[in-house]
């Protein structure tokens, strides 16, 4: 199942900087692992916000939720998701 996720990441302004670097370098290594495995697409910046639009490509909502909730930043979050299906003037075989 694909997935549009939106967060936007709020970090309280008096979070101790070398808390908030973890919490990066954290959130990166989970995500680049999560693509590796095919599960996180991509994902993408959005310009002019401390914020990404990234595809999710999982078996169901659960095992989303179970991810998005697992992330180190996802206490900062604000999360919108959009589930995504085929669209019939697609001119791709697959779902991606
Ligand atoms: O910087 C962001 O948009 C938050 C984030 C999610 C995954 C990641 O590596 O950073």
């Amino acid at each position: 199942m694909l997935f549009h996720v939106e967060m936007t990441v709020n970090l309280p302004h008096d979070l101790d900087g070398a808390i908030a670097d973890a919490l990066k370098a954290k959130e990166k290594a989970m995500c680049q692992d999560l693509q590796r495995s095919g599960k996180w697409v991509n994902i993408w910046r959005i310009v002019g916000k401390y914020a990404n639009v990234s595809l999710f490509n999982v078996e169901s909502p659960a095992e989303l939720h179970e991810i998005l909730t697992n992330l180190p930043l996802f206490p900062f979050m604000q999360i919108e998701v959009k589930a995504l299906c085929r669209h019939y003037s697609s001119i791709k075989e697959g779902e991606i």
